[in-house]
């Protein structure tokens, strides 16, 4: 449904987006995620038709974004992060007048307005001016809009950035319902785990470049080889310090308070429970022996750290 191939866009000499190269099937929930400016926004404006890309290729259902736009406007809805909205339009004149630009009929209009207000949850206020709602009614307000023509593929750039902790869930549940409606969404945020429960597939972006891309459990399992391994003893932490020491699976260990040492570990499950087992017979008084889960966040960050791309 979308292709993106090598897709390349530099501002003189620096590179915002760096041979950018994704796949994505129809019906796909695919999310995009990167610290500020890793080049998520430029990346979505080449895909909205509105930057042009120094070099590539991107296809949406077909159609190229940098040789047919106009086809490629008709199939997308696009959301960008930084928006206007009309001040003095009432909610529903503002859907309409952006109905009326997509040359969808009075008639249309008056059928479609209303449903498009029930699915954002907007129908109380569709008599209110824009500029007395609130930044999630905003924001909603703006997906209703990008919704009007009833694109087959939505491109969200941040749609819940600035949004209090209750209206982020009100936009994640909207979200899923347009996924069941069966959109193709391409969906940032520079924060993993709001991504991670909706999105089907996730690509981490970091200064440019695709560093990892795959499904939530595939990013996670990236790190599995880098767990964190947490052992607290009853005394002898010297002893405790060379026996770890000599596996070779086992690496930066730090000792902490408390009696217990904390080391990375690049072993599977069954080497890890030998290890402990290996422990336990070389008669180390452990008193706990606790892998840390690394969440998604960590595991991000883990990630986009020290990534030397140039
Ligand atoms: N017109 C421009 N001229 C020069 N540099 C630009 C221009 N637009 C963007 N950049 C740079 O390109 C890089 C990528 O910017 P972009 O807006 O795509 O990042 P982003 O991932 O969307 O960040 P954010 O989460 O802050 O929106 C940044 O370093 C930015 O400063």
């Amino acid at each position: 449904m979308i292709e993106i191939n090598g897709l390349t866009k530099k501002y003189g000499s620096f590179t915002a987006l760096d041979s950018l190269t994704i796949n994505i099937d129809r019906g796909i929930v695919f999310g995009v995620v990167g610290h500020n400016g890793a080049g998520k926004s430029t990346a979505f404006s080449i895909l909205a038709t509105l930057l042009s890309p120094t070099s590539g290729t991107a296809v949406i259902n077909g159609a190229s974004v940098t040789h047919e736009p106009e086809k490629v406007r008709k199939q997308i809805g696009y959301m960008p992060d930084f928006f206007g909205v009309y001040d003095h339009l009432r909610v529903n004149e503002y859907l309409d007048f952006y109905g009326a630009s997509y040359s969808i009929s009075t008639k249309d209009r008056e059928k479609l307005i209303p449903q498009l207000l029930d699915l954002v949850n907007l129908t109380e206020k569709q008599n209110s001016y824009v500029d007395v709602l609130s930044r999630g009614m905003k924001q909603r307000l703006c997906l209703a809009r990008s919704l009007i023509h009833d694109p087959e593929v939505l491109i969200l750039d941040e749609p819940a950035s600035g949004l209090d902790p209750r209206a982020r869930v009100e936009m994640r549940e909207i979200l899923k319902e347009l996924k069941n409606m069966g959109k193709t969404i391409l969906i940032s945020s520079h924060i993993l785990p709001e991504l991670s429960e909706m999105c089907d597939q996730i690509g981490v972006i970091n200064k440019g470049k695709l560093v990892a891309h795959g499904s939530v459990a595939d990013i996670q399992q990236q790190l599995q080889a880098d767990k964190v391994i947490v052992v607290a003893f009853h005394g002898q932490m010297d002893r405790a310090v060379s026996f770890f020491e000599d596996d070779p699976s086992v690496s930066k260990i730090i000792k902490l308070e408390n009696n217990s040492i904390q080391f990375q570990y690049s072993g599977n499950e069954e080497a890890q429970m030998k290890l402990l087992k290996k422990a336990i017979l070389a008669d180390l008084p452990i008193l706990g022996f606790k892998p840390l889960d690394s969440n998604l966040e960590d595991v991000f960050m883990e990630i986009t750290k020290g990534v030397d791309l140039n």
